[in-house]
């Protein structure tokens, strides 16, 4: 109870669960989860197209769960995730760890069915930009949305439409911060991150709560608050995703399989 009343004050956006808790982590803990996912084993690592991961907890499959233990160093964080939020039926038991060099990013997706609909990412290293679009089953014909403005309305064309006032929407990732999003947000939205080196934040539903501690992380933002200076009148809102991302999706699935050759 007191957890999901501590929660409240760090709702974003329009939609009823998406929350942005920064500076969930210090700096030292942020070390100390670098230092253990940089000292992992380099056969750890999985190298995909543009970004490579560490899976732990073990393997997920559509079934379920086939489960390893999560060591003690992410069970700090798990935990701690688990208490705070209020928000899982039991302890999270899947960590996926992601490395993004600057210019990567993961596609507009939504996340398996396997998992508990809660998902909570903690950000290190450098800041990045994750956009919310409306899943395409969402979508409106682009015919109807003439028909429907038809009686004089302004037609915007070439702009998508979606169902049930579903618009698109972003949330700057702040290293040290914690996105737990569920609901409408995992439901109906698929969600990426843009594969270039410079992301743009101007409109995020979270610019005040992120940009509260800009001054730690000042060197971000640099060629932006320049822009600003010479400019005057125009106001670029970029960051530079000057080094690597990293982010722990935390989740837990809730169909564990004991043995394996029940599966
Ligand atoms: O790196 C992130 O912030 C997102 C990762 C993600 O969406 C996933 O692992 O499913
Ligand atoms: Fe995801």
């Amino acid at each position: 109870m007191e957890g999901i009343e501590k929660l409240n004050n760090y709702k974003v956006g329009k939609l009823p669960t998406l929350i942005y808790i920064p500076d969930f982590v210090t700096d030292s803990d942020q070390s100390f989860l670098l230092n253990n996912i940089y000292g992992a084993p380099t056969s750890k690592w999985k190298p995909l197209k543009n970004r490579r991961l560490q899976n732990w907890g073990g393997v997920v499959h559509e079934k379920g769960l086939l489960p390893q233990v999560l060591p003690p160093w992410l069970t700090n964080l798990t935990q701690k995730i688990y208490e705070e939020s209020g928000l899982f039926p039991s302890a999270i038991n899947h960590v996926l760890i992601n490395e993004y060099l600057p210019n990567q990013g993961i596609m507009p997706h939504q996340d398996g069915p396997a998992y508990f609909p809660v998902v909570a990412i903690l950000s290190l290293g450098s800041p990045a930009v994750m956009d919310f679009t409306p899943h395409p089953r969402l979508k409106l014909d682009p015919q109807d949305v003439i028909d429907k403005d038809s009686d004089g309305g302004t037609i915007e064309v070439g702009k998508d439409k979606w169902l049930d006032d579903h618009h698109p929407f972003s949330v700057l990732l702040m290293p040290h911060s914690l996105l737990i999003f569920k609901d409408m947000a995992y439901s109906d939205y698929l969600h990426g991150i843009k594969d270039c080196a410079v992301h743009c934040y101007d409109g995020v539903v979270n610019e005040t709560e992120a940009l509260k501690h800009i001054d730690s992380d000042r060197h971000f933002f640099s060629s932006s608050k320049e822009a600003v200076e010479t400019t005057a009148t125009e106001e670029y809102k970029n960051i530079s995703r000057a080094s690597n991302r990293v982010s722990l999706t935390c989740r837990l699935v809730p169909k564990v399989h004991k043995n394996l050759f029940r599966f």
